[in-house]
């Protein structure tokens, strides 16, 4: 049977989302099916502002950061007029269904979308935050691991010279994967995020006396702190100061930012990408809808829009990932 697919990328960027677009729209075209990518996220929907995708537009763009489809965050959606009227473009275009690549906020969108319309929605997981849950990373995570540690290897060579301490701040909106992969990779001495602080006045109080302990015994030349956005109270900055005031060493914090969003996608965000975009078209096929594609233990998963946010068993999963490989937590 033959199908009509609206496909939007959503939310913050990611790089993988292009390599995404790519395997929605070569796989629909094994089936002779056909892809609308609406421009810029659910503000293409509402305003039917599309392009039609083919095996020429997707030429190429593996590689690319970005979206070629952009993306956005839609105030609209938050309240009745943005899905209906989301609704009226696809049915004045004769959808039948609807890929959604984004967040768990953009499916959130899916769920509103599916209260007025019978048409098949699947969600594909692209967020740099890694913060789904159905999945074991998100379209875009690695990528922007792998620019947090180009940036903090740069940063420790500074750091030694000066045997400073860093606090380096990378994103994460409330969840701390890429500072917990980040911190890891680098060989940082300290992690700040959310999930490991119980007390946040306690959790600095051995903060100091650790960076303290680590530099009296001169354990490091320098100590690199990397804390994921949003996890106390104040900033990365006041931080510094705070550690600077205590230990009298020289301390600095650099915050990444969005630097992380960018870049060609590394090899597991192009191979992710490509598996779950095929995947989403193939579920249309099977007529599934309200599910959001993902890969959990290298296998294939279906799970549900409403059980797809970012929740509190994240708590357990980076403690443990932190013990598991004997990480500092103290
Ligand atoms: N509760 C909701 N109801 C309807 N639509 C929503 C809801 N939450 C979010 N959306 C829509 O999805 C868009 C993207 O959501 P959000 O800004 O949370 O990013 P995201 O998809 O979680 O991605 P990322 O976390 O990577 O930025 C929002 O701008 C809005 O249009
Ligand atoms: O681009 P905006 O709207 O400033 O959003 C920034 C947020 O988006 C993300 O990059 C992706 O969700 C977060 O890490 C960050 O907190």
């Amino acid at each position: 049977m033959s199908k009509k697919i609206a496909l939007i990328t959503s939310g913050g960027d990611a790089p993988g989302m292009n390599a995404a677009i790519r395997a929605v729209t070569l796989q629909a075209e094994k089936y002779q099916y056909q892809v609308l990518g609406f421009i810029g996220g659910y503000n293409g929907l509402i305003d039917n502002h599309f392009i039609t995708l083919d095996c020429h537009k997707v030429d190429d763009i593996i590689r690319k950061g970005g979206t070629i489809l952009k993306s956005a965050r839609c105030p609209e959606m938050l309240d009745n007029s943005g899905p209906k009227r989301v609704v009226e473009t696809l049915e004045s275009n004769n959808i039948d269904s609807l890929i959604v690549i984004g967040g768990d906020g953009s499916f959130k969108g899916c769920l509103a979308i599916s209260e007025l319309w019978q048409g098949n929605i699947i969600g594909i997981p692209g967020t740099i935050d890694n913060d789904i849950n159905g999945t074991d990373q998100t379209i875009g995570f690695w990528t922007a691991v792998e620019t947090a540690l180009d940036s903090i290897d740069k940063i420790r060579d500074t750091a030694n010279a000066f045997e400073r301490i860093f606090i380096v701040e990378v994103m994460g909106r409330n969840c701390g994967f890429l500072a917990v992969e980040s911190a890891i990779g680098s060989g940082a001495e300290h992690i700040v995020c959310k999930e490991i602080i119980e007390d946040e006045v306690q959790f600095i109080d051995n903060l100091l006396v650790n960076i303290n302990k680590a530099i009296r015994n001169h354990r490091t030349d320098s100590y690199i702190i990397v804390m994921a956005e949003n996890s106390l109270s104040f900033s990365a900055h006041e931080l510094s100061k705070k550690i600077e005031r205590y230990t009298g060493v020289d301390s600095k914090a650099a915050i990444l930012g969005y630097i992380q969003r960018g870049g060609s996608p590394v090899a597991p965000d192009r191979v992710l990408a490509t598996q779950l975009g095929v995947a989403a078209v193939e579920a249309i096929k099977a007529n599934k809808s309200n599910i959001m594609v993902g890969m959990l233990n290298n296998t294939a998963t279906e799970t549900a829009f409403s059980a797809t946010s970012y929740s509190n068993t994240y708590n357990q999963k980076i403690i443990r990932r932190l013990n598991q490989l004997n990480f500092n937590l103290d």
